[in-house]
């Protein structure tokens, strides 16, 4: 079977989520970048749009197989390739996983997407994004404050935490304080030196440009 093949952007905190679970799982990937400003966005162009119909990243072939949406990617992936599981056995904690995959994915990330952002303006945009950042950030943190141990859901690391690292990124890209999500902040530590997650760091991917890599 051929290697699968990851279209990613560096800083997309989609493609992101994918690149851990496919290093924490040990599949060898190849990546297709996708520049998602160069000439107006490579995700636009015909070619890509018969890739990903939302003209987005992540999409991910594998298996002979195309697949788009991140969460979606996830969950085929812990489907198909149970190793190092990143979902709880225990139905209570796979709900809580899946309520932090779905606050993140659905009630942040959309919101201060790239799309999102170019539509309100260039003036408004860093306080738009602090906004719904924050919003989410105070969900996530009291939802951890019944479901965290050492990571987002008990002690083993789940789908939860690819979620929420690439978030924290984004919210420190807009300078929000996160000095009011203390828990957030040790899930941030306890996994920042990890090497699944050093190597899905967007500054450790072959698009990112080098002034950004420092
Ligand atoms: O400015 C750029 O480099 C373009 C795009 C991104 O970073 C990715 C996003 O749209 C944000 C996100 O993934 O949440």
């Amino acid at each position: 079977m051929a290697k699968p093949v990851l279209y990613s952007y560096w800083r997309s905190s989609c493609s992101w989520r994918v690149r851990i679970a496919l290093n924490l799982k040990e599949i060898p990937y190849d990546i297709k970048a996708v520049s998602l400003i160069k000439g107006g966005g490579e995700q636009h162009c015909n070619e890509y749009r018969d890739v990903n119909p939302m003209e987005q990243v992540p999409s991910l072939c594998i298996d002979g197989h195309t697949l788009v949406e991140s969460l979606s990617i996830l969950h085929y992936l812990e489907e198909t390739r149970p190793q190092r599981p990143l979902m709880p056995e225990d139905c209570y904690k796979r709900a809580k996983v899946r309520e932090i995959c779905e606050v993140i994915s659905s009630g942040i990330q959309p919101l201060q997407n790239l799309i999102v952002l170019i539509h309100v303006g260039e003036d408004k945009k860093k306080e738009w994004a602090q906004h719904w950042i924050v919003r989410g950030f105070r969900a996530v943190e009291k939802l951890l404050q019944a479901s965290a141990g050492k990571y987002c859901v008990g002690d083993e690391i789940t789908l939860a935490d690819c979620c929420l690292i690439p978030q924290i990124f984004n919210a420190r890209r807009f300078h929000v304080d996160l000095r009011a999500f203390p828990i957030i902040l040790r899930i941030d530590r306890e996994l920042e030196n990890h090497p699944a997650f050093r190597a899905a760091h967007p500054n450790a991917q072959p698009d990112c440009p080098p002034e950004a890599a420092k």
